[in-house]
């Protein structure tokens, strides 16, 4: 089967189908607790949250997020007057929700000429995002290049060839262990003298040298500050979701080091701990933008709280 026929099989799922698909693993951990507890428990009781608590917290939503929905959700029971537990299940899923408030997950970049960094450690699927959000843009009729900013290893650089060319964009490239901050200009000058709508650059992030990543998204800054002047900005932190709570801890380091602008959450369908991407938005206060459920171009989906609610509760 080509991969033309298997992407046409897929949308035929429709959006949401794949999401829920996407996230089986997480749901399944969710589901069939929540549904133990809803019908298992005759009255609201705080054995009945102790229990809640556990499965939100094995599925990654984390101590702290966990702590809020709960304290939240004892408070709306309160006011709704509701004593069956089955009816606070759209109550605990508007907590959630409203642990989850971010200022609203804009997309300008696709509309206006910009540039977009994706940042984040090695191995968490940078350049695969790089790859799928390039080729998406592509297809809606933008004028996309990429580069390879990421020159720590060689094979990331050819990993980024083999997607531009299966997406059908131009690339930028140097030699491994070039300067970052050189593709960056490279680039630039290519996508002004080219006319290119969206700019999207895989760059480095190696965590365990802070004072260097710093120094080195400083100077990418500038480069962009004084050659790209009227371009629009985005940054994008690339996290593994497989990784749950050190996705967080992650998100924190790099929060200090960089105006992030919105988060790509990978590898939601391979881990059941995809609730980190609940707890990602309330503690950090950034919002998630995309979320990778697959391997395919396709696989990278625009992240909306409410149908990834809805998918893992429901
Ligand atoms: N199942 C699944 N795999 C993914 C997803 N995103 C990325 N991957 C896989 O994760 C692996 C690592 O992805 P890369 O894009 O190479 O990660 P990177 O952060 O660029 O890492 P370097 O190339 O080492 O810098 C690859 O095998 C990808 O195919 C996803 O959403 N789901």
């Amino acid at each position: 089967m080509s991969g033309k026929e298997v992407r046409m099989g897929e949308n035929k799922k429709g959006f949401f189908g794949r999401l829920v698909e996407g996230l089986s693993k997480t749901r399944n951990n969710i589901v069939a607790g929540i549904e133990s507890i809803f019908s298992g428990f005759s009255s609201i009781d705080d054995e009945f949250y102790e229990e809640l608590e556990e499965i939100l917290i094995m599925a990654d939503i984390g101590i702290n997020t966990t702590g809020s929905i709960i304290s939240d959700l004892k408070q709306k029971v309160k006011e709704a007057r509701i004593k069956e537990p089955k009816e606070c299940k759209e109550l605990l899923i508007q907590s959630i929700m409203d642990q989850m408030k971010v200022t609203e997950a804009a997309y300008d970049f696709e509309n206006q000429k910009s540039i977009v960094l994706l940042i984040g450690v090695n191995g968490v699927g940078k350049t695969t995002s790089v790859g799928k959000l390039a080729g998406q843009l592509k297809d809606k009729g933008k004028k996309v290049m990429v580069a390879a900013a990421d020159t720590f290893r060689a094979a990331a650089i050819e990993q980024l060839t083999e997607w531009a060319n299966r997406a059908g964009v131009e690339i930028i490239a140097q030699k491994e262990g070039s300067d970052p901050a050189a593709v960056i200009y490279d680039a630039v000058t290519s996508a002004k003298a080219r006319g290119t709508d969206v700019l999207i650059c895989d760059t480095a992030g190696r965590l365990h040298n802070k004072k260097n990543l710093m120094e080195e998204l400083k100077k990418i800054d500038r480069v962009i500050t004084r050659e790209y002047t009227d371009a629009y900005r985005e940054t994008l932190l690339v996290l593994d979701g497989t990784t749950g709570q050190n996705a967080l801890s992650q998100a924190k380091q790099f929060k200090e080091i960089a105006d992030i602008t919105g988060i790509i959450l990978t590898k939601l369908d391979g881990t059941a701990k995809g609730g980190i991407a609940i707890a990602i938005q309330a503690e950090l206060g950034i919002p998630v933008k995309y979320i990778g459920i697959g391997e395919h171009i396709d696989d990278l989906q625009k992240f909306n709280a409410g149908d990834f609610v809805n998918a893992l509760f429901n």
